[in-house]
């Protein structure tokens, strides 16, 4: 077989740039049977050149000059695991309009300006490929642009970060402290530089953006994603939640409706028995629903140097295929609609409400009124600990809108008998 060469540049060798380097050494022997071509890493930017010589067998390939890369016509593929906005966005640019082909783990990037670097790499005919940017590992980019295409996508669901699920597993299984927990996840490498874009939901809304707006074929940005992360969660919800036979999860939850597409990341209440429950550690699921194929689940690792690099190498290889065979660029951006976004005011959610009460008669009477003159419509209520003075309970409410909860909510914090709002987390079901 003819050996053709397919030189590409790594941008970042921190945790997915090393296990882009690895991986790709451990395909060194395969790659001309696999694809016809061998991929080999020509430069590698970095930051500091000291720290990275330690990680890399030949240190001649390190540089911390892009222009090195970008005016390197031999460099035809570009793999940008840097992350952040910027440079990562100009070089992203800079290596599409030089008719390079580029794969990229960078979620916060693709999720607000996937539009512009699509339309880039369309006009030059490139490549731009990021299925390591949602649920790391685990292929579901490529299944949805691709092998679900013949489908109408309604739903897509699921865990969707890895450092979330991994913490609210520690504190389940084995009551370890959030802090404790945080910072062994960020050890294992699946936390983001800044773990407040994993605790407070964003990462996972960047994902769910990018996931509804190949599943819809409508643009969804990460502003369109209403989050909330999982700081407010506390041992206590999480035994409640087990009494009642339920887990909690982050959860990321796209739907493409009638009145509009909802997309939303929020800690809730899933029955154990539910798959979803079962996923744990930084294990990531999701949940595609399709008018053809009915339900399918994607399963595996969300995060980490291996797993990420798999899915990035997966890319280059796809790329160094369509270099061969001279059809990259066939598939760019895919939203040809422009669906409404529906605001959270106006989805649907069954709620799970702890309060501190005052210990009195008529107090769960009043709180019941509130919630009727709000067309909540109460399904279970529980009376939990109780102290001389003030009782604890827990309201499981029917499926609402959440304008209408929140009416509810804003009553209740003005009523001198409830002492405190403790906790307010989504419960799944209709
Ligand atoms: N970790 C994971 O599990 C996953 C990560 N991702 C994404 O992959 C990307 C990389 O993540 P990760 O490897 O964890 O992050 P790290 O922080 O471990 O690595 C980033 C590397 O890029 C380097 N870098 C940053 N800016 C520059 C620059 N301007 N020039 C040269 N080098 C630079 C950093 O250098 P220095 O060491 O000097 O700071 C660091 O080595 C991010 O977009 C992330 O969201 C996606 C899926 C999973
Ligand atoms: N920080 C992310 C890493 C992968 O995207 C996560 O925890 O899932
Ligand atoms: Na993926």
């Amino acid at each position: 077989m003819e050996k053709k060469t397919i030189q590409v540049a790594l941008l970042g060798l921190g945790t997915v740039g090393t296990g882009v380097y690895k991986v790709l050494q451990n395909q060194r022997e395969e790659m001309l049977s696999k694809l016809g071509a061998e991929v080999e890493i020509k430069r590698i930017l970095v930051r500091n050149l000291e720290k990275a010589a330690k990680k890399v067998e030949d240190d001649s390939v390190l540089t911390n000059r892009w222009e090195d890369i970008i005016h390197d016509d031999a460099i035809s593929v570009v793999i940008e695991v840097m992350g952040g906005m910027e440079p990562a966005r100009t070089y992203i640019m800079e290596a599409l309009a030089a008719g390079k082909h580029v794969v990229t783990a960078n979620k916060d990037l693709i999720a607000v300006d996937g539009k512009e670097l699509l339309d880039m790499a369309g006009t030059h005919h490139s490549d731009l490929l990021f299925e390591a940017a949602v649920a790391g590992g685990i292929p579901i980019i490529r299944p949805l642009k691709q092998c679900l295409a013949g489908n109408h996508i309604t739903e897509v669901m699921g865990i969707i970060n890895g450092t979330t699920n991994f913490i609210l597993t520690k504190m389940t299984e084995e009551g370890m402290e959030f802090e404790e927990a945080l910072a062994l996840a960020t050890e294992l490498g699946y936390a983001e530089a800044d773990p407040t874009a994993d605790i407070e939901g964003y990462d996972a809304g960047r994902k769910l953006a990018i996931m509804a707006s190949i599943a819809f074929n409508s643009r969804v940005t990460f502003d369109d994603v209403y989050t909330e992360g999982i700081a407010k969660i506390t041992a206590k919800d999480i035994k409640y939640a087990r009494e009642m036979g339920c887990d909690i999860k982050l959860l990321g939850v796209a739907r493409n409706t009638d009145t509009g597409i909802e997309v939303r990341v929020h800690p809730m209440l899933i029955p154990s028995a539910h798959p979803l429950a079962s996923v744990k550690d930084a294990f990531n699921a999701v949940f595609v629903h399709g008018d053809a194929v009915g339900d399918t689940m994607f399963y595996g690792s969300g995060a980490g140097e291996m797993p990420t690099a798999s899915a990035i190498v997966g890319d280059v290889f796809d790329i160094a295929r369509n270099i061969r065979y001279q059809c990259s660029g066939r598939i760019s951006c895919t939203c040809y609609k422009e669906l409404p976004i529906k605001q959270i005011g106006d989805i649907r959610s069954r709620y799970f409400l702890r309060m501190q009460v005052d210990d009195k008669p008529g107090v769960l009477a009043s709180v019941a009124s509130v919630l009727a003159n709000n067309s909540v419509s109460i399904a279970q209520v529980i009376q939990k600990a109780k102290s001389s003075e003030t009782a604890e309970i827990v309201v499981i409410t029917d499926s609402v809108e959440e304008r209408h909860f929140n009416d509810s909510l804003a009553i209740f914090q003005g009523m001198s008998v409830i002492r405190k709002i403790s906790s307010v987390i989504r419960v799944y079901g209709e």
